[in-house]
């Protein structure tokens, strides 16, 4: 049997308490006869006996069940009100987890919204909307209390209740495609609006503004446009809906007045059949008014129930020995997330066959040029992407065999874009785990030589660091993002261009980490061109368009290298060509493919 989705599972939360709700929606709605009854006794007996007793007994009794009523409706929408709790509860960490794969494998798809999604089900699951729904069974009870005063008053309120739910379809027919694209334009302009938002600093840089509030206000218009289509239609059946109902109402009364001058019926007859009527049509014209939250929340469920069934829940997985640190990587191939598949009938690879193998305690360059594939390669090392073919394994077992949690704990990453998160310092580093100790942070902070650093900010390790760590400057990000990869000692550390923002200090300090995580026998893979850090590296993998064009012992390479250059040199002097541009003594030129 298939396992229920959480999805499914906390809509089971609603389903319990629905029992519960329709039980009190029968009770409040027969309590909802109290009014036109208590009418109907006060002219046909109070008024036609004036006997005030009565008149004191019966309004007693009509406050005693009002009272009752007011209590059911009171209950009614607590149950909903904590089962909605209850569904946000249940769904709040898996939906988290959901975004997160989602945003790894998709990073263009459309997953950001899920979170707002569950808000607007629960929204739509505990408010008004969904008590008209409750409401709605109980309609044929009021019609047959019609039906029970006079037929012919029965059939004018069934007439009209039948009209009115035409209408209410109408509504739907004529305005459910122009809802639901509105609702994806919309997601699309708020997802584009908070994207661009992130480079606002560029924006008025590079004087972009008013290209960008074009291709918002483009995506902006679609929407709007789409609203007010479907808002007109919906605003002329809402007009008619009105018409109808104020038409109904003349109706009822209308017909009763003329039975009443037959006799047939009393005057009391006529006024509570006037009411019972509008008591059978509110919940019909409550579904009306509410369709625009159904439909936002049925799209919402929609998106839910697509993310929720194409990411299952992760697998509990064993909680394995931390790893050494012994990296195996055989034949990993790397397609793009969001590309689409080719004349060939799969997406084309970014990573061809990579095939390498790093023990413990060894440190390894990967250079090649832009492009060739070095971050996709250090992603897939830390378990951030899925190979599309061929393994990554850590100590033998492969990456998305182990406990994502343990294996994030045990690895150390710094991507090329270091972003960190709004918090202290300190939080940063610790990777915001609560039992964190202080001296683990600072130990942290040593080993990545950002110890003296992070005393000279503003409130030292208790500074807010701002939203993806915009409070420091890009060197300072660097190298807290570099304390946060080797907190708590990983056997395993992987850096992405960790130098790329550094001064001469930060490099010195970075080239010191470096050289005391091999004295601790970590395993370290360095994605740079610099000659002070390769000179540290034991092995140096060369990618070139996405495949190994080089893999060995650092010396070997560049003494091949070397060896290559001079020889080229000395073809070039013999044919007295110009004389290259010397290098810079700093850095190792390995973005050319090396002419071995
Ligand atoms: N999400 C993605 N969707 C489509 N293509 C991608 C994606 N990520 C990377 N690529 C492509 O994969 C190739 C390798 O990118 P990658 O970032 O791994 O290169 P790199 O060697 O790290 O480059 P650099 O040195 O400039 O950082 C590039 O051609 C890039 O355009």
């Amino acid at each position: 049997m298939k396992a229920k989705t959480p999805l499914a599972q906390a809509y089971g939360r609603f389903r319990a308490v629905f029992g519960a709700t329709i039980l009190f929606s029968f009770f409040s709605n027969i309590l909802m006869f109290v009014g036109p009854l208590y009418m109907l006794q006060v002219y046909d007996r109070v008024l036609a006996s004036r006997n005030e007793l009565t008149l004191v007994m019966i309004s007693a009794i009509a406050i005693a069940l009002l009272v009752t009523y007011g209590l059911l409706e009171f209950i009614r929408s607590k149950l909903l009100v904590r089962a909605g709790l209850q569904f946000d509860d249940m769904l709040a960490h898996p939906a988290f987890n959901r975004v997160i794969r989602h945003r790894l494998a998709s990073p263009n798809g459309g997953a950001h919204s899920t979170l707002q999604d569950i808000d607007r089900v629960r929204e739509f699951m505990t408010g008004q909307g969904i008590l008209a729904f409750f409401d709605a069974p109980w309609v044929p009870l009021f019609l047959a209390l019609c039906f029970a005063f006079h037929p012919w008053l029965g059939i004018v309120a069934t007439v009209g209740a039948l009209i009115i739910f035409a209408l209410a379809l109408a509504n739907e027919f004529a305005t459910r495609g122009l809802l639901q694209e509105a609702g994806n334009a919309s997601q699309g302009a708020a997802h584009f609006v908070n994207t661009t938002m992130q480079n606002a600093e560029v924006i008025r840089a590079l004087g972009m503004e008013k290209q960008l509030t074009k291709r918002w206000l483009g995506q902006h218009d679609d929407v709007l446009d789409k609203q007010a289509k479907a808002s007109g239609r919906a605003g002329a059946i809402m007009a008619s809906t009105k018409f109808v109902r104020m038409t109904l109402q003349i109706a009822i009364l209308g017909t009763g007045a003329y039975l009443a001058i037959l006799q047939e019926i009393s005057p009391g007859i006529m006024i509570a059949a006037s009411i019972v009527m509008g008591r059978a049509l509110a919940p019909v014209e409550q579904a009306v008014g509410q369709w625009k939250q159904f439909v936002a929340a049925r799209q919402a469920h929609k998106r839910l129930t697509q993310v929720f069934g194409a990411l299952g829940d992760e697998e509990d997985r064993m909680q394995l020995p931390a790893p050494k640190g012994n990296l195996s990587v055989q034949g990993l191939v790397a397609t793009a997330p969001d590309a689409k598949v080719g004349i060939t009938g799969s997406k084309p690879a970014l990573l061809k066959g990579i095939s390498f193998d790093l023990k413990q305690g060894e440190v390894m360059a990967v250079i090649g040029p832009s492009g060739s594939g070095k971050s996709t390669l250090v992603r897939h090392l830390v378990g951030a992407s899925q190979p599309a073919g061929g393994s990554v394994r850590l100590d033998g077992t492969e990456l998305h065999h182990w406990d994502a949690e343990q294996l994030g704990r045990d690895m150390g990453y710094m991507p090329q874009d270091v972003k960190l998160f709004r918090g202290s310092v300190t939080e940063n580093i610790s990777r915001f785990v609560e039992d964190a100790q202080d001296i683990e942070v600072v130990a942290a902070a040593q080993l990545s030589g950002a110890h003296e650093m992070i005393q000279t900010l503003g409130e030292g390790y208790d500074t807010d660091v701002g939203d993806g760590g915009q409070s420091l400057s890009g060197g300072q990000r660097q190298r807290v993002g570099l304390a946060r990869a080797v907190f708590r000692d990983p056997n395993l550390v992987v850096l992405d261009e960790p130098n790329s923002n550094l001064d001469a200090h930060g490099e010195q300090a970075l080239a010191a980490c470096i050289q005391e995580m091999k004295k601790r026998g970590k395993t370290v893979v360095i994605v740079t061109h610099k000659a002070n850090l390769l000179a540290l590296t034991d092995k140096t993998l060369m990618l070139v368009g996405g495949s190994v064009e080089k893999f060995g012992p650092t010396r070997e390479l560049f003494a091949q290298q070397a060896e290559a250059q001079k020889q080229a040199k000395a073809a070039q002097e013999k044919q007295q060509t110009a004389v290259a541009p010397p290098s810079s003594p700093a850095v190792v030129n390995m973005s050319d493919k090396p002419r071995a």
